[in-house]
């Protein structure tokens, strides 16, 4: 509890000064005013976090977490849950599409066990941070005590301390978890009291009747555990899950660091959701990296007050997402760095609003 409090106390707000100037420059660059888009605001909202005006993103990495969860029990994914080891093993060996497209954006990939159900076998690249083998059915008990929920939250945090020390300018946050979407939906109703119907998903894939029956899960897990939707811990601890609170932790560890956080899809902003519960402050150093295909996330990322930068249909989770933004992140710092001022091309610049009003009267 120690570290979570002093990790919260740690985040301030953003560098007003730095913000200030980055807006400042990309009002003099060679275009109208703004017509860069959200490439402008969000180089600016990167000078605000990392500190500086003219912010670079050269060492990026995306946390990948795993964990299992008991509520896989009551039918509500369409994969097995020997999927989640089996897939942890996959972005060992770099063969995963979180792989692929953290390598085409020149990403590390951090893979960590939050909770997976067995023990995995040993591997240099792997972080083993688990709380436990697989979280509570929330259907029927809570997903972890609440001491688990905080442990869960101080690796996370522990996990992006490691990698701030190894250097680090972004973080991007991806999980893996069979039947994971179930208590990031429950996550998601219970903070917005929004009803399990309109968040419940498909996940990695199911039908009418299954999504029918995860709805009933969501709407049981609610009714038997009763979390305080003004508690993230208490969140966390009844229908969470291990590698949600792993995410959570490393969110608000990159923003004690100062660091941005790219928040990749439906898992990961339910983590982001948790992270804004406990420490609203965390809010201006997150990025929404995709909109996903599962239902409820436009409603989540509506809570959080984030706009998604990218909508690409994806549903895979992993990071995926959240690697693909890297490629926007890097190009607004590259506008900012690299484009030429009106003074420095000899380019003409707007003519004032009133001059211009001015030359239409006459007109
Ligand atoms: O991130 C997303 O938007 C997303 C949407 C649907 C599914 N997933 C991934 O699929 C798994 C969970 O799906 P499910 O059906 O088992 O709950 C888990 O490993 C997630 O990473 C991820
Ligand atoms: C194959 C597979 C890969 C995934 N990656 C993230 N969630 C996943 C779920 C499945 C089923």
């Amino acid at each position: 509890m120690q570290k979570l409090n002093a990790t919260i106390a740690a985040i301030r707000p953003l560098d007003k000064a730095a913000m200030q100037a980055a807006r400042e420059r990309q009002d003099q660059l060679t275009k109208p005013r703004g017509s860069l888009g959200r490439l402008e605001t969000l180089s600016v909202q990167l000078a605000g976090i990392l500190g500086t005006p003219r912010p670079r993103l050269r060492d990026k990495a995306v946390v990948t977490m795993a964990g299992d969860h008991g509520v896989v029990a009551e039918g509500v994914s369409a994969f097995p849950q020997e999927v989640t080891p089996q897939m942890v093993y996959n972005f060992l060996r770099g063969g995963a599409a979180i792989n692929v497209l953290a390598r085409h954006a020149g990403a590390r990939v951090v893979v960590v066990d939050m909770g997976v159900a067995v023990d995995l076998d040993p591997h240099p690249d792997l972080v083993v941070k688990k709380i436990g083998y697989g979280t509570g059915n929330i259907a029927v008990e809570p997903a972890m005590t609440r001491e688990q929920a905080i442990a869960a939250l101080e690796a996370g945090i522990e996990v992006v301390e490691a990698e701030v020390a190894r250097g680090l300018d972004v973080l991007a946050t991806g999980d893996m978890g069979i039947g994971n979407t179930t208590p990031s939906a429950a996550i998601a109703a219970a903070i917005t009291g929004r009803a399990p119907g309109e968040i419940v998903g498909r996940g990695t894939g199911l039908d009418e009747v299954g999504v029918a029956r995860k709805i009933g899960a969501v709407q049981r897990a609610l009714a038997a555990n009763r979390p305080d939707p003004y508690d993230g811990v208490d969140v966390l601890a009844k229908v969470g899950g291990f590698e949600i609170g792993g995410l959570a932790g490393a969110i608000l560890g990159a923003a004690a660091a100062g660091r941005p956080v790219v928040v990749d899809g439906f898992i990961s902003t339910a983590a982001a959701m948790i992270a804004v519960s406990l420490a609203p402050q965390v809010r201006p150093y997150l990025i929404a990296a995709h909109h996903s295909q599962e239902r409820g996330h436009r409603i989540m990322l509506d809570w959080l007050g984030l706009h998604p930068l990218l909508n690409l249909d994806l549903r895979l989770g992993e990071g995926t997402g959240a690697a693909l933004a890297f490629h926007v992140l890097d190009a607004a710092c590259a506008v900012l760095n690299e484009m030429a001022t009106f003074a420095e091309a000899g380019v003409s610049e707007e003519i004032e609003k009133t001059e211009k009003e001015g030359r239409i009267l006459e007109a």
